[in-house]
């Protein structure tokens, strides 16, 4: 009896079989490879499923990072979309910011997948669609405000990639522990618009093209990913000191190590927060030079630009008196201050040049 309980203490705990590879992370039972794989894309079907994520015959653009989740996604989703027949055309969309050194290398590995999982890459580049790259940008602001140029103007690529691609909607590799920590920073913010929807699994479904994050539940990528020996690009971004989300994450990984289970109650307690019906939301409308959405004359990438354009970079980032005058005014009205209004224009390419 007690030698039968040792025996079945060694095997799997799902097949009963063969013997446990790993202890899951989200549950801590001892299971073998097979029954991992078999879960962890089980699980993101379900997602996908219950979500009603897509529908037969849509165009899907995974947003392709080279990075680990965007790698098991595209991965992921291509064997999915076979195994269940989703009839999904799936393509790889990549946003070339312009760092040498961490996204020249990274593409080097979404350019590989392409090829491994046979999806069609389209890479677009901030170069192109508003005349910098990251390391000029880097030049001109220094290395403490550049993850807001960077992660604005991302965000306005990936939907002009996505527009040129022509697809219904663009998934994002987030998982759970990335949508925790932006919980948890919009609570230490005091973000309520941004805490109403940063726990959606799809957003922007009144847009031009609407997001979904699959991954939402999922933070066991890294085991899957090394188990299935997936081509990704390990390398953390060379201008990202962002220390205030720096510290969130560490936090989040703290408590996952006492608690796993912490990460996915952090999103439910996100999901569950309710905005008073008396908190007034910013009202959504478009950008009146680039057409993109915004709740200001003016959108974020705009603004950031004509600082750029004009040799202002800190226009929109910095608390300066005069920063927050010019951005105020260029977001409400569309024009600088007089003084700044007659800056010349350094580079003049508008937001976006590319068809939206
Ligand atoms: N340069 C990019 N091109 C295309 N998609 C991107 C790019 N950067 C980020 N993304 C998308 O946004 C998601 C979250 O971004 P994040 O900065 O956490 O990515 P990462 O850590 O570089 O890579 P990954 O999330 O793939 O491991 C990515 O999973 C990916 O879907």
């Amino acid at each position: 009896m007690e030698e039968g309980k040792r025996a079945v203490g060694r095997l799997c705990s799902i097949c009963s079989q063969r013997r446990p590879a790993l202890k899951r992370p989200k549950t801590l039972e001892q299971i073998c490879r097979e029954c991992f794989y078999a879960v962890f894309e089980e699980e993101i079907h379900r997602v996908i499923m219950e979500n009603h994520l897509f529908k037969a015959g849509e165009r899907i653009a995974v947003a392709a990072s080279g990075g680990k989740d965007s790698t098991v996604l595209a991965y992921v989703l291509s064997e999915l979309n076979r195994r269940h027949d989703y009839g999904l055309d799936l393509f790889l969309l990549s946003v070339d910011e312009g760092i040498t050194g961490y996204r020249d290398d990274s593409l080097e590995t979404v350019k590989r997948n392409e090829i491994q999982y046979g999806l069609p890459l389209k890479v677009v580049s901030y170069k192109d669609l508003y005349g910098w790259t990251m390391d000029e940008i880097v030049k001109v602001i220094g290395l403490k405000n550049n993850c807001t140029f960077c992660g604005v103007f991302r965000r306005q690529a990936l939907d002009r990639g996505a527009a040129l691609l022509k697809v219904d909607k663009l998934v994002t590799g987030h998982n759970a522990d990335d949508m925790a920590e932006t919980v948890l920073l919009n609570i230490l913010r005091g973000d309520i618009a941004r805490l109403s929807r940063c726990t959606f699994i799809m957003t922007g479904e009144d847009g031009p093209i609407p997001r979904c994050k699959p991954f939402k539940y999922t933070y066991e990528k890294e085991i899957y990913a090394y188990f299935k020996k997936l081509d990704y690009f390990s390398t953390e971004c060379i201008y990202s000191p962002n220390a205030y989300r720096g510290f969130a994450r560490e936090f989040i990984k703290d408590l996952e190590r006492i608690r796993p289970q912490a990460i996915l109650d952090i999103i439910r307690s996100g999901e569950d927060f309710r905005i008073s019906s008396s908190t007034r939301m910013p009202d959504q409308g478009t950008c009146e030079r680039c057409g993109y959405i915004s709740s200001q004359k003016l959108c974020k990438a705009c603004v950031l630009l004509e600082g750029l354009n004009r040799g202002l970079p800190k226009l929109g980032i910095s608390r300066t008196r005069e920063a927050i005058n010019g951005s105020e005014r260029l977001h409400k009205t569309g024009r600088l201050p007089k003084a700044e209004a007659e800056r010349p224009i350094l580079q003049s390419k508008p937001c976006g040049n590319l068809e939206f």
